[in-house]
């Protein structure tokens, strides 16, 4: 994370701004409602010509004007008058207090229009005040919000018709493979589609990344490298996929160092994602993700994620943590910590969380259910139905870093695990 920096902001217009990280702090630049107002389609009174007010003997006033929203009152409320007033029109000089239409009669005498009221109206009844909702002054937002419906109703209400956020950090995405094949060509012998290339275009761009998808490319060192010095100039941040492990076709460690590229850590002890490597090289970054589609994927989450997020300032940019227990027995032993692909449902009564399917770093039909990732620390020999467990979601807000439950990565939570079979 000490390498981590901003790529600049940009001013865009509120139609485009949603989802969007805020790079200004918001306050209100004028009280809300920005006068007093009715909350009711009703009359605007003097509340003291109602002291008397009963059943049996109504008082009566005479009604100056009718004024809708957006219009204010020609009249002055004074003792024995009243004004028709709708929702959300101003409340007009001299009345301290609206009746609903409900409440009251209303008569014509000689072309002249009167109300009668039959109760006791107290002075401030039903009315919005100025500043009720919203004081000038207020802070709002902070700079790293992410953009909600809600926020661009509040940029909306102070007048921003454009919006200061940050740039989107540049995701370039280069699948490396001879055994890749476009999505749209036939399965041949010993070939695959590539689905990585598309799955972490999706992840990036839902984290808030701009995407360059780029064609993948064969295990070849020469090419290769040509290829990621090319998308390297084009790309803040350029995920690779594949070729990163200790095979006789895996060039991205040899790349690397051909680069002069500062390797941060190259094989984490976890799974899936273990051969994960991530590097830096003039302010830029370049991440080697497994070509394994789960270890893919949770290497995006677990990686990339912070980083996409951080430089767009977003406070809690890694996953949120969360407690569950644990829906079904997962019997494996862990030696490492094991990131299982999980459905996570929230229960009125607490989390529950479920393997989501074969749970092999090459399977792809995990990921499909899958909304979350149970971490079972290493050390451990299994865990039961049953057995509270952390579990990480890349839904909604993240957590605090570090996650300082006991769940994740204690070897405490090893009480928990199931006996040796
Ligand atoms: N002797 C060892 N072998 C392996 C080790 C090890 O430590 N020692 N680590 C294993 C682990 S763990 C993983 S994960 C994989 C990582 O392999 P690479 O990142 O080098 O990826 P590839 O070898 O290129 O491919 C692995 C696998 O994934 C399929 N793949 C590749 N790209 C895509 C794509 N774009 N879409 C879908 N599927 C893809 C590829 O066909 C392979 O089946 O290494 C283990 N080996
Ligand atoms: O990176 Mo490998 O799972 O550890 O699949
Ligand atoms: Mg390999």
């Amino acid at each position: 994370m000490n390498h981590i920096r901003v790529w600049g902001t940009e001013e865009v217009p509120l139609t485009e701004c949603d989802n969007r990280i805020l790079a200004q702090d918001l306050s209100a630049s004028h009280d809300v409602p920005p006068f007093n107002r009715s909350p009711y389609d009703g009359f605007a009174i003097n509340s003291k010509d109602t002291a008397d007010a009963s059943e049996t003997q109504p008082v009566k006033l005479h009604v100056l004007e009718t004024i809708g929203a957006g219009h204010v009152a020609a009249n002055k409320v004074k003792s024995g008058t009243a004004i028709r007033i709708m929702t959300g029109a101003q409340i007009p000089d001299g009345a301290d207090a609206v009746i609903m239409l409900e409440l009251v009669k209303e008569m014509d005498e000689s072309g002249k229009s009167f109300i009668e009221i039959k109760r006791t109206v107290k002075s401030n009844d039903n009315i919005s005040f100025q500043g009720e909702d919203t004081k000038e002054g207020t802070k709002l937002a902070e700079a790293g919000t992410r953009i909600t419906p809600g926020l661009i109703a509040v940029l909306a209400t102070f007048g921003h018709h454009t919006v200061s956020v940050f740039k989107k950090p540049v995701v370039g995405i280069l699948s490396t493979g001879t055994e890749l094949l476009d999505v749209n060509e036939p399965l041949q012998p010993g070939k695959i589609r590539n689905s990585n290339a598309y799955m972490v275009a999706a992840q990036a761009k839902a984290m808030g990344a701009a995407v360059n998808l780029y064609q993948h490319r064969e295990d070849d060192l020469d090419s290769l490298y040509e290829n990621i010095t090319e998308c390297l100039k084009e790309s803040d941040i350029l995920i690779t996929t594949g070729g990163v492990s200790v095979g006789d076709y895996d060039y991205l460690p040899a790349i690397y160092e051909k680069l002069g590229a500062e390797v941060l850590f190259n094989k984490i002890a976890m799974r899936p994602g273990s051969v994960t490597t991530v590097a830096v090289h003039k302010g830029k970054w370049l991440f080697g993700l497994s070509g394994n589609p789960s270890a893919c994927f949770v290497g995006c989450e677990l990686f990339v994620r912070p980083v996409v997020l951080s430089s767009m300032k977003v406070k809690k940019p890694h996953c949120k943590a969360v407690k569950a227990v644990l829906g079904a027995d997962f019997p494996k032993p862990n030696p490492f910590t094991r990131f299982v692909r999980a459905v996570l449902t929230e229960e009125f009564d607490g989390n529950v969380v479920t393997p989501a399917g074969l749970d092999k770093s090459g399977s792809v039909s995990s990921l499909l259910a899958a909304n979350s990732l149970i971490v079972l620390p290493g050390g451990t020999r299994g865990w039961e139905k049953g057995s509270e467990v952390g579990v990480l979601s890349w839904n909604g807000e993240g957590s605090e870093w570090p996650w300082d439950s006991p769940l994740f990565f204690k070897s405490s939570a090893t009480k928990t695990a199931v006996k040796q079979q």
